[in-house]
Parts: C-alpha cells; structure tokens; sequence
C-alpha cells in the first residue's frame, strides 16, 4: 500500500486523470483492437531475443539465469513495440533503459517500504534525482524521435493523409501522440510531457512481465515429470501454431488453452504483487465494512492476494502447482465454469483479438473491480507467446526442486539466482 503511495511522489502524472484517460484509450486501440499491426514484430522480436539469450546449441545444455534473461527479452519487446528500429537493437540504448528500469521498480520499494508516509513527500526528492538522471539519459533519444514524429503527424493530417497511409511508424509513442492530438490536448502536446507518460505506459508494466514469465518457466521446468507439462504443452503449440501465418495472427495464440492455463495457475501461486487492488478511503466520513469495523477517510485497504489464491474453498489442493487446472474448470459438467461466466461477463469489446483473462475476486494477480489491470489481456499474451516458443525451441532439464519466491517489498518474484538449464531442440 505504501508503494502505492510512493507511485505519487515518484511520479505524479500517472494518477493525472488525463494520463488514465490516455493511457486506457491507447491500450484500446494499440494492444487491443490494432494488436495485428504488432503481431509480426513482436513475434519476431520474441524470437531473436530468446534465441540470442538462449542460444543455439543443440548438444550441450546451457545454464540461463532467469531474471536476468527474461529481462533482456522482454526490454527487446517493449523497446520494438514501443519505438521500433533501431532503437530495441541498440546496446546502449537497451543497457539505459534497463538501468531506468531497475531504479523505477527500486525507488519504488525503498520509497514505499523504508520511508514513513509522512516523510515520503520529502524525502522522495533523494530517489528523484538518480531517478532524473537515469530518465534524462533514456529521454535524450526518446524525446527526439517523440519531437520528430509528433511534427510528422502535424504535418501529415495538414496535409489530409490518413493514419492508414502514414509514413509515421506505428508505436506505442505514435499511438499516445495520435490519441492526444484526437483529445485536442494542445497544452499537453509537447514532446517532454508525451515522452514522460509513454515512458511510465512503457516502463512500470512491462516490469511485471519479467517476474511472472521467469515463474512460469521455473514453473514448468519443476513440474512433475508425470503429468508431462513440458510434452503437452510443446504438442499443444505443434498443433495450433503450425506455420508464420499463424505466429502472425493474434487469434491463434487464443487457441493454446494449456499454455495459458499453466500461465494463469503460475500468476495464482507467484502473482506480482502481494496485495491487490490498493484502494484509499476517500468518502469524507469514512466507510463502514458489514463487520461493524469502520475506516476513516484516507485509510488504505487492500486484499491479500496469497490468501485468497491458497483458500481451499475456491482452489481445491491449493498449494499444489496444478497446471492444467483452468482447462478443467472450463470444461466441467455443463461446460462452462465460474471463470468463463465471468470472462463473458467482463468481455466488453466481443471482438477483441486476444483471450480476455478474467479479474474476478478470487483470481487477483491483476486486480479487481474498476481499477484492475486494463493491460492483462495483453501481458497474458505476450507470456503465451514467450513460452509458447520456448517450449516449441527448448528441452529444459527437469528441476527437482522449485527454488522459493522472495518478496521485495510489496513484489513476488522468483530468486535472483534461479537458474534454468536449456538446450536448442534439434531440428529433422
Ligand atoms: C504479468 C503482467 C502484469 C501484471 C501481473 C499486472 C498487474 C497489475 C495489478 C495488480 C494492477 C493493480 C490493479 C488494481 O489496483 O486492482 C495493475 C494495474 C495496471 N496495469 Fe498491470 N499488470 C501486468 C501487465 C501490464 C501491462 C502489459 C500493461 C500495459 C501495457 C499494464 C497496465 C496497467 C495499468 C495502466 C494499470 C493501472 C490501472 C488503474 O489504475 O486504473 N499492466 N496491473
């Protein structure tokens, strides 16, 4: 809850009304309706990250350190949706923005966890210098190419173009201008304030990708050899994602019902955060709960997701990795399940590309209610997509033990220095 809090010192514009509106419209249509415009690259990004950081020998077993890994994999993907070539192949370039990364997550903890509230509105300052720096050094080629592409577009709609027949690449950074300009934010137009709130849409969520990716291979790798995760969720990728075409189109990875089965009961045991939905009092005379307890105005509550997640009244065997566990219940007597019902229920846009992924309130990896994560739809997947090839390119070697998860502040993630063994599949 802290940190949440500290999210207001550290960076004030994200809870900026206007920051909420833009970045909900451009999750809409950039991740969401016009997801096949990125599909191709990002499958492409995904592939030659993953094959460089796994390497490509066949013979001998390589040993990858999670985290680290998975890190460089996912800034490669964020870096190419989000300013294309020939940034998300720049060393420098990545090794800042990686380094930007490491300081927001860790200014966010030391603010939230070490800092009394009381202070944090002054003691924040200390973290928002290296914080500065770090940005300024991410933003010195950000905000030009922001500043390059925002006279562009001016210059393209006086000239009547259409967005379909741009020649202004399409990005996270071109999308957020688009959606401001059809605002008519004029005093927000300018490159500095576009770069700030693209940074944060790009940054703070991506962060949680890395985790929840890294948990799901451990996952994978520490599954019981009986049930023959690894197996059935390489047949499962065989069948359905059986040529480019396929890689290229975001309905396929809606089809692959066990990976994101294994994906979601992987975010119920090892979900990012402790808690969910961090919600402050706001009512000036406080709420009342039905056991007679009442809250002042400004008290923060939340649900403690590993509570839930481990109540045996809503998961059976609860403790237990149990991956196939969302296909079950999707297929049970009458076939359809509570979580499909509420998947229906929750699903506004029916068109939508990709799988809707449920936030219901005993399934809280990404929040519940109003404010639950607008980006799950998409995170759930691009982590199909990571593991889908993985496991389509990569034996792993079976791990008898699953290393614990650590929690850093407010995060759950897996040990810094977890490691997997893989070795490149031979192809016939
Ligand atoms: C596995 C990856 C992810 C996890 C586990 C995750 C989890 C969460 C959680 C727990 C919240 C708070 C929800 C609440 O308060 O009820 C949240 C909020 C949010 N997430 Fe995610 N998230 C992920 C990926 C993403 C991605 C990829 C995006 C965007 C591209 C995104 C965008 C957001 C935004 C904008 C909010 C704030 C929503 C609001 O305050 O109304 N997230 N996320």
């Amino acid at each position: 809850m802290n940190e949440n809090q500290s999210l207001m010192h550290l960076f004030p514009l994200q809870r900026s009304p206007m920051a909420v509106k833009m970045t909900g419209m451009v999750l809409r249509q950039f991740l969401g309706q016009n997801i096949d415009r990125i599909q191709s690259d990002l499958a492409d990004e995904l592939r030659q990250s993953i094959d460089q950081e796994f390497g490509k020998d066949c013979h001998n077993w390589q040993s990858i350190s999670l985290l680290e890994v998975m890190a460089r994999v996912v800034l490669r993907a964020t870096a190419r949706i989000s300013w294309g070539f020939p940034l998300c192949r720049d060393e420098p370039f990545l090794h800042s923005l990686g380094r930007l990364m490491l300081f927001q997550g860790g200014a966010m903890v030391v603010c939230g966890q070490l800092i009394p509230w009381f202070l944090q509105p002054l003691l924040s300052i200390f973290l928002k210098v290296p914080l500065y720096f770090a940005r300024k050094k991410v933003w010195a080629t950000t905000t030009t190419l922001t500043k390059e592409w925002l006279a562009q577009i001016e210059q393209e709609e006086r000239e009547h173009i259409s967005e379909k027949d741009s020649r202004v690449p399409h990005n996270v950074v071109t999308s957020f201008i688009r959606v401001s300009r059809s605002l008519r934010l004029s005093q927000n137009l300018d490159e500095e304030y576009l770069s700030t709130i693209s940074n944060l849409f790009v940054l703070l969520p991506f962060m949680t990708t890395i985790p929840s990716s890294s948990a799901a291979l451990l996952d994978i790798a520490s599954s019981p050899p009986e049930i023959g995760l690894h197996q059935q969720l390489r047949q499962e990728v065989a069948n359905i994602l059986t040529s480019e075409k396929e890689w290229s189109d975001p309905t396929s990875f809606k089809k692959l019902r066990y990976t994101e089965s294994a994906i979601r009961e992987t975010l119920r045991l090892s979900p990012a955060t402790l808690h969910a939905s961090n919600r402050e009092v706001i009512h000036p005379s406080g709420i009342t709960l039905p056991s007679g307890q009442h809250l002042p105005r400004g008290t923060w509550v939340a649900a403690s997701t590993l509570d839930i997640h481990n109540d045996e009244k809503f998961y059976p065997e609860a403790q237990s990795y149990k991956p196939y566990r969302f296909v079950e219940e999707q297929t049970n007597e009458n076939g359809t399940s509570v979580i499909e019902r509420e998947i229906t229920q929750d699903t506004s846009e029916s068109q939508q590309k990709i799988h809707m992924v449920a936030a219901t309130s005993t399934y809280l990896p990404f929040g519940s209610g109003r404010h639950a994560c607008p980006g799950r739809h998409f995170a759930v997947h691009l982590l199909k997509m990571i593991i889908a090839y993985i496991v389509q390119n990569y034996d792993l070697e079976h791990l008898d033990e699953r290393p614990e998860n650590l929690n850093w502040g407010e995060h759950i993630l897996v040990p810094p220095s977890a490691t997997i063994r893989v070795r490149r599949r031979m192809v016939s």
